[in-house]
């Protein structure tokens, strides 16, 4: 059923066009915020009826930013897919972006739009004020709060088929992070979007809050009972000696109490409510609401919940970013055994300066695994500065890695360069296939790490470094040094702590692993054929993870977003599963002796008892799903 557009669109449509002759907005005519923005718009030389620019990340930028607010992305999925059930079949769309207005996920029907807007509603677009002008997420960025913005309100004409709900999205830590919205025809008004899309922010930032911090005691308050329990009730989390940990937007404004004003030794329990911890806690057995008074005098109700805290750390001394991005690593953690060692063993070595190398072949990880390190590091709010040491030419690997001063060497751009060593300053340095680091340069850079400082070329003045460092290689260095092809001491220097990351072929966790890639693609709840899966558990995979990513996105694509099916995977995949059946290596990994000696009966019995399931057979059996296949294939079982 179509709409007819009601008067006030028109008196909008008359406003714009009056604001874009005269650079005035008619009094009242729109929102003040609309208002502001329209002038922005102008001061920043838009032209209404241009063009727009389609800033578009591409896949792999895509991907590196959907990394970063992993966090907001698994807090909002959930909450994005009800709130699409809650509109679907309104022409609408569910649309989270992050600070700067790209898209990091969308959902629902995007029928109505024409190709070039379908794209643009798609992840990886922008829609920054700055690049589209007045729209529901870029102007609520701006403003910081939550806005509609119909039709001709849009400051591109292009965009005027719109009418689009934003809602600002912030952290735990009171940050802004992106932006939930629902964008739909304006042919089809929403009477309770804006509502909607609020009470699904403020879940997501619930969620959020709730993930981030640990605690003693949490009290739920509110200063009308029946509002405890539900989205807007204040939160305040307190640690083991009384000190307030966290405390939620909705918290802050019922108390008054702003974190910025907060004194530095950071505020307790009885100085903000007439009472004391421990009543709390005798509270905390029951489910039941009591009554509060603040110290200045105020009466609230709450609820009192006792937490486990971390036992050997107490709650107010960890900090809370740090935690969150601790959860980037353990993500990672799909629930191979080889991969979850590689994990706790970074994790006890975390910021104590030391070194850390990952081995592994190529696509099986490693420079995902080291940002993930970065990530979980107290660094990691600083600079994450990645060189890949085969991908430059030798001559070239010393300029970018020491940087030099101004006109150091003919050819050189005029004004010196800062080298990557010291843009890593304050944060992680990834030296990526450093086995094919010149043996000249090894040297060098030995000196560097050893001296913890760098002197630029064309310079005489050393400049102190402060990174920690993460090295990977998918040759065997230890082999390398041994035949003299890299240098001992850099080795050892580059090696406080190495990790394996094993091949595809020798998971255990391949399924959860086709289902992360499937997130990543926005495609989780693709369903894939059961033969597709098997043919995955018997292929070699040469090319490891970045394999399999493209085998699956390949076949997504070619699946038009239905179930995905053996048909639908490319015959390069087909082909090495042709070959890789008996290949050498992995002839060699399990040769016919050590298959004989898996019994045929432990075989048999695991088989039954994980009901067929490939990879927990062989993660009981502790051999490779290959090794199996051949078992298994030998025992006529498949
Ligand atoms: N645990 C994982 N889950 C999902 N995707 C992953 C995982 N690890 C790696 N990938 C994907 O596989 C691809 C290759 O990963 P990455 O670049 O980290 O491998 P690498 O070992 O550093 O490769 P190379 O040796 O060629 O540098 C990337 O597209 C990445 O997104």
């Amino acid at each position: 059923m179509q709409y007819s557009i009601p008067d006030e669109a028109h008196q909008i449509r008359n406003a714009r066009s009056q604001f874009l002759v005269s650079g005035q907005v008619q009094q009242g005519a729109v929102a003040e915020e609309i208002a502001r923005s329209w002038q922005r718009c102008l001061a920043n030389g838009m032209d209404s009826a241009g063009a727009v620019d389609n800033q578009i990340l591409t896949q792999y930028e895509l991907r590196q930013r959907q990394e970063q607010y992993h966090l907001l992305l698994s807090h909002a999925r959930p909450e994005m897919t009800t709130l699409n059930e809650q509109i679907a079949h309104t022409r609408s769309m569910v649309i989270l972006t992050d600070d700067q207005g790209v898209i990091l996920h969308s959902l629902g029907d995007n029928a109505f739009l024409s190709e070039a807007q379908q794209l643009a509603l798609n992840p990886g677009s922008s829609w920054h004020e700055a690049d589209r002008g007045t729209n529901a997420i870029g102007t609520a960025l701006i403003e910081q709060s939550a806005l509609t913005v119909r039709g001709a309100e849009h400051f591109m004409e292009r965009n005027q088929i719109l009418s689009c709900s934003a809602v600002p999205i912030f952290g735990a830590h009171n940050n802004l992070l992106g932006t939930l919205d629902v964008s739909n025809d304006l042919m089809m008004p929403q009477q309770h979007t804006l509502a909607l899309v609020k009470m699904a922010a403020q879940m997501i930032e619930n969620r959020l809050f709730r993930a981030s911090h640990q605690a003693e005691m949490v009290l739920h308050f509110h200063a009308r009972p029946e509002f405890i329990g539900t989205l807007w009730e204040g939160i305040a989390m307190f640690g083991a000696d009384g000190r307030l940990v966290a405390l939620n937007r909705s918290g802050q404004f019922q108390l008054g109490v702003a974190p910025a004003e907060l004194p530095p030794g950071g505020v307790y329990f009885h100085q903000l409510f007439e009472s004391d911890l421990a009543k709390l806690e005798a509270a905390s057995a029951s489910t039941l609401v009591f009554p509060l008074r603040l110290t200045n005098g105020a009466r609230l109700f709450a609820r009192a919940e006792a937490r486990n805290a971390s036992p050997s750390r107490p709650a107010a001394t960890i900090e809370p970013q740090k935690r969150d991005a601790a959860a980037n690593l353990g993500m990672l953690n799909t629930g191979d055994p080889q991969v979850a060692r590689a994990i706790s063993q970074v994790t006890l070595v975390l910021n104590q300066q030391i070194p850390i190398l990952i081995e592994g072949e190529t696509g099986a990880g490693k420079e995902l695994f080291a940002r993930a390190i970065h990530e979980a590091s107290a660094r990691f709010q600083g600079p994450w500065v990645a060189v890949n040491c085969a991908a430059l030419p030798e001559g070239l690997i010393e300029a970018e890695l020491f940087g030099y001063e101004d006109g150091a060497f003919t050819g050189a751009r005029r004004k010196g360069s800062t080298g990557k060593l010291e843009q890593a300053n304050g944060g992680t340095l990834f030296l990526d296939e450093i086995g094919d680091m010149p043996l000249g340069l090894q040297a060098r850079l030995l000196r560097v790490l050893q001296e913890r400082s760098v002197t630029p070329l064309g310079s005489s003045k050393s400049k102190p470094l402060d990174f920690m460092l993460v090295s990977a290689t998918n040759q065997k260095l230890r082999e390398r040094v041994e035949k003299g092809e890299f240098r001992r001491d850099l080795y050892y220097r580059l090696n406080g702590l190495s990790v394996s990351l094993p091949p595809l072929r020798q998971r255990t966790d391949l399924a959860a692993l086709v289902q992360l890639i499937l997130q990543t693609e926005n495609a989780e709840t693709t369903p894939i054929d059961a033969e597709v899966m098997q043919l995955f558990e018997c292929h070699p995979w040469p090319g490891n993870i970045r394999q399999l990513h493209n085998v699956v996105k390949t076949a997504l694509a070619l699946s038009g977003g239905g179930k995905i099916q053996s048909m639908h995977l490319m015959q390069d995949f087909l082909d090495e599963l042709e070959q890789g059946v008996g290949a050498p290596e992995r002839v060699q990994e399990s040769p016919q002796v050590s298959l004989d000696a898996v019994t045929t009966e432990a075989v048999r019995n695991a088989w039954q008892q994980h009901a067929g399931n490939v990879s927990a057979v062989a993660r009981q059996l502790g051999i490779s799903r290959n090794t199996l296949y051949r078992k298994l294939k030998a025992l006529q079982l498949i």
